[in-house]
C-alpha cells in the first residue's frame, strides 16, 4: 500500500488527468447500473399488461440510449487521459532513475549487472502505468459497482439480498489468501527477468570475448536455464492463479444458485414480483464481478508493486558519495593538492592505502608507480571523489574536496584513461565531450596537439565521421590520441593520465609524450604508468608498496637510492609485467 501511494504521490504533477480518467470511470459505472433497473421496469410493465408500454419503453429506451453515449465518452476519457498520465510519468520516472543511477558513486555499480539497471529503467518503471492507468481505476468500479449493487438489491428486496451475501465472506477470505501466497512469486518473477536481462546484457557487450574463447555453447546454457528459471518461476505464479479463479468463480454461483431458489419459493407465497427476481438476478451479476475482479486487481496490484518497489529502491539509493548541503564552488583553481593521511579499501578485509600523506605543488608533475594492483588509480579516483577515502583527506588549493560541490571538482581535473570509452557520434562530438562550447578550430587545435588530426582527416568524412558505439571503427591507439585531445581541449588546472599512452606504439608514443610534456607544463599533471621510461622527467616519483609510500624522489634519486624503483626500472624497460602486491 505505501509504494501505491508513494507512486500517487509521485505523479502529483499529472494528476489532473488522473482525476479526469477517475471522474470518467466513476460516471461510466454509476449509469451501467441503469440497464438492469430498465430490464426490471420493462419486465414489470409487460407483465402487468399496462396499456401505457410503448410510451414508456420508448422513454426508457431513449434514457438507456443517452447512458450508452456518455459511457462511450467516458471510456475514451479514462482511457486516454489516465495513459496520458501515467505513460508522461513513467517517462520522467525513467529520466529520474537514470539521472539518479548516473550521480551515484562507482561502488554502487561493483556489485551490479548492467542489465539488471537497464531493466529497472526499462521495464520495472512500466508498472507504474499499470497501477496508474489499470490498477487504481478498477479499485473505483469494482468498489462503485458493490456497492451501487449492493443498494439496488437491498432496495429491491431484503430477504433475497441478505442470502445472495452468504458468500461473500467466503469470497472475501480466498482473495486475502491469494494475495499473500501469490505476491512473493510474481516478485520473484521480476527478479528472475531482471537476471536474465543482466546477463543478456553482460553477453552482447562481451561478444567478442565468447567468440575468442569459444564460450557460444556454455554461455547458450547459462542463458538458456536463466529463461527456464524465469518460465518456472512465472508458471508456479501462474498455476496458483489458474486454481484460484475457478474457485472464486464456483464460490460467487453458490449465491446465485440460493437465489434463485429462494427468490422462487418467495414469489410462491407472493412475496416478490417475476419483474423484482428478473432486476435482482440481473444486478447479481454485476455484484459478483467486482468481488471476481478483486482478484484479478489483486494479482496486477502484486505485480505493479513488486515493480514499483524495485524502481524506488534505486531511487531512494543512497550514494556513498555524497554532497554536503550547500556546496561551495573552487574558483581560480592553480592545483595545490595534498593528501593528509588517507587509507582506503574497496573490501573491508583488503586495504588499498594506509596513511598516505602526500603534497603536490601546483603545475608540478608526478607519477605514481608500483607495481599492478598496488593503488595507484585508486589515488586518482579519489582525486576525483569517485569514492571517498576511509579516513583521511584530500586538498586542492586549501579546498577540502569533500565540502566543494562534485561539479566545480570534476571542472577542475581531467582524466586520460586506460581504457578509453568513446561515444556514438562524430569525432567533432567526441572530442567536444565535456566541453561543448568549442570551435571547430579549437578541437581541431586540441586534435593536432594530441597527434589525432593526421588519421582523424583520412577519415572518410574527417572530423564529421561518425564513430560507432565503443569507437569500434578506431584502432586502441587512435581512441586513447582522442581522449588525450578530449584533455586538452578541457584545459583543467588538474591532468590525470592513467596509461595514457599505453596503446600507442612506440613511435606515435615518444610524439605524444612531447604534446602531454608540453600540456603538462602549465598544470598539476598526475601521471600513472607502467613503462617507467616515461616518467623520467617527471618532478616527482612517488612508489607505492604494501598500501604505503614506499620511496619518493626524481628518477635519479630513485635509481641512486637502489631500491623498488631501482628494480622496477628496469623490468619496465623489459616490459615485463608487474605482479599483483598486496599487504596484510
Ligand atoms: N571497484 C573495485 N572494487 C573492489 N576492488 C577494486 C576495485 N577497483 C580496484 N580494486 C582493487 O584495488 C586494488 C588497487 O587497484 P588499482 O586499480 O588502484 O591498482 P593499480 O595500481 O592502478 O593497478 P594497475 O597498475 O594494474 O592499473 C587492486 O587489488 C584491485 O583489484
Amino acid at each position: 500500500m505505501n509504494t501505491c501511494i508513494k507512486v500517487i504521490k509521485d505523479a502529483k504533477k499529472y494528476w489532473i488527468y488522473i482525476l479526469i480518467g477517475m471522474l470518467a470511470v466513476s460516471i461510466s459505472t454509476i449509469l451501467q447500473l441503469y440497464s438492469p433497473w430498465v430490464l426490471k421496469e420493462f419486465t414489470e410493465l409487460a407483465t402487468n399488461g399496462d396499456r401505457d408500454i410503448v410510451k414508456k419503453s420508448f422513454y426508457m429506451g431513449s434514457i438507456l440510449l443517452f447512458t450508452y453515449i456518455i459511457r462511450g465518452i467516458c471510456s475514451f476519457l479514462k482511457g486516454y487521459f489516465t495513459h496520458y498520465g501515467a505513460y508522461h510519468y513513467v517517462a520522467d520516472t525513467r529520466k529520474k532513475l537514470y539521472d539518479k543511477v548516473q550521480n551515484l558513486s562507482l561502488g554502487y555499480f561493483n556489485d551490479k549487472q548492467t542489465g539488471q539497471i537497464v531493466s529497472r529503467i526499462l521495464n520495472d518503471v512500466v508498472n507504474a502505468e499499470l497501477l496508474i492507468a489499470h490498477v487504481i481505476p478498477d479499485l473505483i468500479v469494482n468498489a462503485l459497482m458493490f456497492l451501487g449493487v449492493a443498494i439496488m438489491l437491498f432496495y429491491i428486496d431484503v430477504k433475497l439480498a441478505l442470502a445472495s451475501l452468504i458468500s461473500i465472506p467466503f469470497l472475501m477470505y480466498a482473495n486475502m489468501t491469494y494475495s499473500k501466497y501469490v505476491l512473493p512469486l510474481w516478485r520473484e518473477n521480476q527478479e528472475t527477468i531482471g537476471e536474465l536481462s543482466g546477463s543478456l546484457q553482460d553477453n552482447l557487450s562481451g561478444i567478442k570475448e565468447i567468440q575468442i574463447f569459444n564460450k557460444q555453447e556454455y554461455e547458450a546454457k547459462k542463458i538458456g536455464n536463466l529463461a527456464k528459471k524465469q518460465t518456472n518461476v512465472f508458471l508456479r505464479a501462474t498455476k496458483s492463479s489458474e486454481i484460484f479463479h475457478p474457485s472464486i468463480t464456483f464460490l460467487s454461483s453458490i449465491g446465485s444458485v440460493i437465489v434463485i431458489i429462494y427468490g422462487g419459493y418467495l414469489n410462491s407465497i407472493g412475496e416478490v414480483s417475476v419483474a423484482d427476481i428478473v432486476g435482482f438476478i440481473t444486478y447479481l451479476n454485476l455484484f459478483y464481478q467486482p468481488i471476481n475482479n478483486l482478484s484479478g486487481v489483486n494479482e496486477q496490484i502484486n505485480n505493479a508493486i513488486a515493480g514499483c518497489e524495485r524502481v524506488f529502491e534505486v531511487l531512494e539509493e543512497q550514494s556513498a558519495v555524497k554532497e554536503i548541503n550547500n556546496p561551495t564552488g573552487m574558483e581560480n583553481i592553480k592545483g595545490n593538492i595534498e593528501l593528509n593521511n588517507i587509507s582506503f579499501h574497496y573490501n573491508e578485509d583488503i586495504p588499498i592505502l594506509k596513511h598516505i600523506n602526500l603534497t603536490i605543488s601546483a603545475g608540478q608533475s608526478v607519477a605514481f608507480v608500483g607495481t599492478t594492483g598496488v593503488g595507484k588509480t585508486t589515488i586518482s579516483s579519489l582525486l576525483n571523489r569517485f569514492y571517498d577515502p576511509i579516513k583521511g583527506k584530500i586538498y586542492i588549493d586549501g579546498y577540502d574536496i569533500k565540502e566543494v560541490s562534485l561539479r566545480s571538482l570534476r571542472d577542475n581535473i581531467s582524466m586520460v584513461l586506460q581504457d578509453t570509452f568513446l561515444f556514438h557520434g562524430t569525432v567533432y562530438d567526441n572530442i567536444a565531450y565535456g566541453y561543448e562550447h568549442a570551435s571547430k578550430e579549437e578541437i581541431e587545435r586540441a586534435a593536432k596537439a594530441a597527434k589525432a588530426h593526421e588519421f582523424i582527416i583520412d577519415l572518410e568524412q574527417g572530423y564529421d565521421t561518425v564513430i560507432g558505439e565503443r569507437g569500434t571503427r578506431l584502432s586502441g591507439g587512435q581512441k586513447q590520441r582522442i581522449s588525450i585531445a578530449r584533455a586538452i581541449l578541457r584545459d583543467t588546472p588538474i591532468l590525470i593520465l592513467d596509461e595514457a599512452t599505453s596503446s600507442l606504439d612506440t613511435k606515435t608514443e615518444q610524439e605524444i609524450q612531447e604534446a602531454l610534456e608540453k600540456l603538462s607544463r602549465n598544470r598539476t599533471t598526475i601521471i600513472i604508468a607502467h613503462r617507467l621510461s616515461t616518467v623520467k622527467k617527471v618532478d616527482k616519483i612517488v612508489v607505492l608498496d604494501q598500501c604505503e609510500i614506499a620511496e619518493m624522489g626524481t628518477h635519479e634519486e630513485l635509481l641512486n637510492k637502489n631500491g623498488i624503483y631501482a628494480k622496477l626500472y628496469p623490468k619496465s624497460l623489459d616490459k615485463m609485467q608487474n605482479k599483483h602486491s598486496l599487504c596484510y
